[in-house]
């Protein structure tokens, strides 16, 4: 019996939903079992509907009615409640073995960077209902294509991935908008970049003032070995593809596979 919990994180508006739904889509079209866990209080409708949601427990707009509170704060209020009632979360996963749990979760990153509610909730998966967890960061690629972004992004990974202690898979989401040369250029250079090119790169745009900064942060993200990222794009099954079988290493899925270096299928060449 084995329980894999797929945590999908990232800012808002990354492409979590849509990779979620694309996964789903995927395992469905392979004949896998997979649901998906909306932890999003003021989720859109989705194209698979939710197996669980969090909405059945406790919604944002309902929230900022009745306590008068703004989009932020109801928020919390609705992960403080969760956490209180972690029972019904425990009820509504009942007996779901065998099969993918697919969490799609908030874009607002300070529920895993600032304050401790997917932490708790990682622990209650992990030590209360025996999940094999891992979790997906998404970054937008036309966002990280400037090193200072790519520097910003990296940053909040490698927060979510000290956080939550998880094995950790990093993707750069909606590759197909990354359209001429020069850009899928400049993005090769980010999937498992060299620092000291980093930093050659950052100094061509950021003032030198900050030329330290950007070479510790550089190293800092080589030395966690944040910096290697799989490329996504959600149409597209082969790219689905790929993330689920790193997604089935790293939660042991499929025992017996040799874990692969992230980026050796990356083929930014065929984009
Ligand atoms: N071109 C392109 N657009 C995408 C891709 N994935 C998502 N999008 C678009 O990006 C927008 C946001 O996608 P969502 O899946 O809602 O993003 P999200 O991260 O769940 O958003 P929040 O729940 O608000 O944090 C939508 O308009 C999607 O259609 C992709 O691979 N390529």
């Amino acid at each position: 019996m084995s329980r894999v919990g797929v945590l999908v994180l990232g800012p808002a508006g990354v492409g979590k939903s849509t990779f979620c739904n694309a996964i789903i889509s995927h395992m469905q079209t392979i004949g896998r079992r997979a649901h998906i866990v909306n932890l999003d209080p003021a989720a859109e409708p989705s194209k698979y509907e939710f197996t669980i949601d969090i909405r059945d427990l406790i919604s944002l707009e309902d929230v900022m009615e009745e306590l008068n509170l703004g989009p932020n704060g109801s928020l919390v209020y609705c992960f403080e409640y969760l956490l209180n009632n972690l029972d019904w979360l425990d009820e509504e996963i009942g007996d779901y073995n065998d099969e993918y749990l697919i969490f799609d979760c908030p874009g607002q990153i300070e529920l895993y960077t600032h304050i401790p509610v997917l932490p708790t909730i990682v622990r209650h998966l992990q030590n209360q209902l025996n999940f094999n967890l891992c979790a997906v960061y998404l970054l937008e690629a036309p966002f990280v294509i400037d090193t200072s972004k790519f520097f910003s992004g990296a940053l909040s990974a490698m927060s979510a991935m000290i956080l939550l202690e998880l094995p950790h898979i990093n993707v750069l989401s909606k590759i197909d908008l990354i359209k001429d040369e020069y850009s899928k250029k400049k993005l090769k250079r980010f999937l498992n970049p060299d620092p000291t090119l980093l930093i050659d790169s950052a100094k061509e745009s950021v003032n030198p003032k900050f030329d330290r900064l950007n070479e510790s942060i550089a190293n800092l993200v080589d030395d966690f070995g944040m910096v290697q990222f799989l490329t996504l794009e959600s149409k597209n099954p082969e790219s689905v593809s790929t993330i689920l079988s790193y997604i089935d290493d790293v939660t042991q899925w499929a025992e017996g596979q040799e874990p692969k270096e992230p980026n050796d299928q990356v083929e930014i060449d065929d984009l």
